[in-house]
């Protein structure tokens, strides 16, 4: 039995007048990837995004056992434009740790090169992030967030526009953070994806509409039921 990692009670998250969680209560747990699948806006980044921190409760609560800054890969990311090269965007991942203006270490600058490799970017390393595709871009991204070693990694839509031996390898780097220990929240539309989930939420219109195991969750009902609204 595993632990609970995070604890969500009443969450509602609002744009303005536009609602995008409806009072959402969930526990999450630890050491295992829960995966969000639902329609588009029906508030997978929401919620990634207020675990993360970086959008604002209009109600609720949302409580983590760690304190340690979660590692948050977003969809499209602000440094996508920046001058920096593929291994900058990963070193980036360290700061959390260095803060920075300070020099990597020997151990930075060793866990920025597995990080390359894990995606399969080395040679990619000293092209400007900006000149990439955007496959490409996504697995530096991704491996940003492996840089971090935080003990949440939340993932927006992480294979989203890659190719499917990139796809492959994001789908192993998941597992093998989970299996360290790595509590990892991602939201897909993947199928498979959430099907090698431990944990899996089906989310519609801003609302729970189903939570457990892949197993159980993803059944033909289920899914029709999340798409197909007028099925509810
Ligand atoms: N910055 C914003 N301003 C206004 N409304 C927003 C904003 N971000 C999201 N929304 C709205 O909140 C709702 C939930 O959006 P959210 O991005 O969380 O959904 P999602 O499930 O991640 O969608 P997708 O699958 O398209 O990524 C949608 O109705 C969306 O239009």
């Amino acid at each position: 039995m595993t632990h609970t990692e995070i604890e969500i009670a009443d969450l509602v998250v609002r744009y303005g007048r536009q609602v995008a969680l409806r009072g959402l209560t969930t526990d999450l747990p630890g050491a295992r990837v829960t995966a969000l699948l639902g329609p588009n806006g029906s508030g997978k980044s929401s919620l990634l995004g207020v675990i993360a921190g970086v959008v604002p409760r209009a109600a609720g609560t949302v409580e983590r056992r760690g304190t340690r800054r979660p590692a948050y890969v977003v969809q499209r990311s602000a440094v996508d434009t920046l001058p920096v090269t593929v291994r900058d965007t990963v070193a980036m991942g360290r700061w959390a740790h260095r803060g920075p203006w300070r020099r990597l270490t020997r151990r930075d600058r060793a866990v920025v090169d597995n990080c390359l490799d894990r995606l399969d970017i080395g040679d990619l390393a000293g092209r400007p992030l900006g000149a990439l595709s955007g496959g490409q871009r996504q697995r530096a991204l991704v491996a940003q967030g492996l840089a971090q070693e935080s003990g949440l990694l939340l993932l927006d839509e992480p294979a989203a526009g890659v190719d499917l031996a990139a796809g492959e390898l994001i789908a192993t780097a998941v597992a093998e953070e989970a299996a360290r220990g790595v509590t990892v929240v991602l939201a897909t539309h993947d199928l498979a994806t959430a099907e090698r989930a431990g944990h899996c939420l089906l989310l519609a219109d801003g609302r729970l509409l189903a939570q457990g195991p892949p197993g159980e969750v993803l059944t033909p009902a289920a899914l029709a039921r999340t798409w197909f609204p007028a099925a509810r």
